[in-house]
């Protein structure tokens, strides 16, 4: 076991312990030197047994190829330890995630954009549908697909003067069916629309009013605290009906975006690639 020490981690550090991750990437195939280990964090603890995953590319979190399949890698580990619930965080101290790297969206590669967004599948079917429970500490502003990842989880404390939402459509992008159904999971119809269609991001407290968030939190280690406190509820409740009962609300969501893989992919890559979103990626590159 590789023990290290989590430098900027909100808990308590003496009973965290980092899980070795090598071992398990032994066997896959690695095409860059991406050091994926150090791209998403992942510890547990070992008093509770909840596992922290902590988004580490700084200076925003944005997403690219890499940092989605550092996610995906790290919700396999959360899955095979076995872990009794999951934090998602961020190291960054006043940013959650950025969204989706601007950089790997301009001018993409199609075959590369399509591995993004099939990396990006993958990591929904596993959060969205853990069996274990999953809480965000949102510790500062996520607009865009971190909220996505948020709204995976079935709690959310975001600290104050944080902004949170889907700004996608300020950016020319339409939103995808999966990211409806997730924040349809959340909030109603109407605000999902509403929310989506104005591109709205949230204040602490109007997402705390509408129900995006479910806590404000002071700060990060409040949001953390809040979050421990929510998995602590279902300490004495078993872990395999609690399962089986989450993925059965789940399912009806998880087997519809499962039968559209294909389209959905090929509705993102047009989206991606229209001349307006990619004029919107150009002036914000200021290209
Ligand atoms: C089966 C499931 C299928 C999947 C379902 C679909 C799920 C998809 C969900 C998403 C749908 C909607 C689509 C969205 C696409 C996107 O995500 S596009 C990104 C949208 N994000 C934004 O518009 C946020 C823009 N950034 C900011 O507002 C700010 O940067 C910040 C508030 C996050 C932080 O502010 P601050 O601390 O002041 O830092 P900055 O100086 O702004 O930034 C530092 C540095 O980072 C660069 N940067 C910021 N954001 C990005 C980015 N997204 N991509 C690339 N680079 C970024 C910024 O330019 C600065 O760089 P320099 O230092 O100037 O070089």
């Amino acid at each position: 076991m590789l023990l290290r020490q989590f430098t900027r981690a909100p808990n308590n550090m003496n009973l965290i312990r980092r899980i070795a991750t090598n071992a398990i990437l032994k066997n896959q195939t690695v095409t860059t030197n991406i050091d994926y280990n150090q791209l998403v964090l992942v510890d547990v603890n070992d008093k509770n047994g909840y596992a922290t995953v902590t988004l580490n590319r700084p200076p925003v979190n944005s997403f690219n190829l890499e940092l989605m399949m550092a996610l995906s890698r790290a919700l396999d580990q959360v899955e095979r330890n076995n872990s009794r619930g999951m934090i998602l965080t961020s190291i960054i101290p006043n940013i959650f995630s950025t969204g989706f790297d601007i950089r790997e969206l301009y001018q993409a590669d199609e075959r590369r954009l399509r591995e993004f967004w099939s990396v990006l599948q993958d990591c929904w079917f596993k959060l969205y549908g853990s069996t274990y429970p999953t809480a965000a500490s949102i510790n500062g502003h996520n607009p865009a697909a971190g909220c996505f990842f948020a709204l995976c989880c079935e709690y959310r404390a975001m600290v104050r003067n944080s902004k949170l939402g889907i700004s996608g459509a300020r950016l020319g992008i339409s939103i995808p069916l999966p990211m409806i159904y997730t924040m349809r999971s959340v909030i109603s119809t109407r605000q999902t629309e509403l929310a989506l269609t104005t591109g709205t991001l949230f204040t602490s407290d109007d997402a705390l009013k509408v129900g995006l968030i479910d806590d404000i939190a002071t700060d990060r280690s409040d949001a953390f605290a809040k979050c421990e406190a929510f998995l602590d509820r279902f300490k004495d409740i078993p872990p395999v009906s609690r399962g089986y009962t989450k993925r059965s609300v789940r399912q009806k969501d998880m087997e519809e975006i499962a039968a559209n893989r294909q389209r959905d992919t090929d509705e993102f890559v047009r989206a991606v690639l229209n001349p307006e979103a990619q004029s919107s990626f150009a002036a914000f590159l200021g290209k």
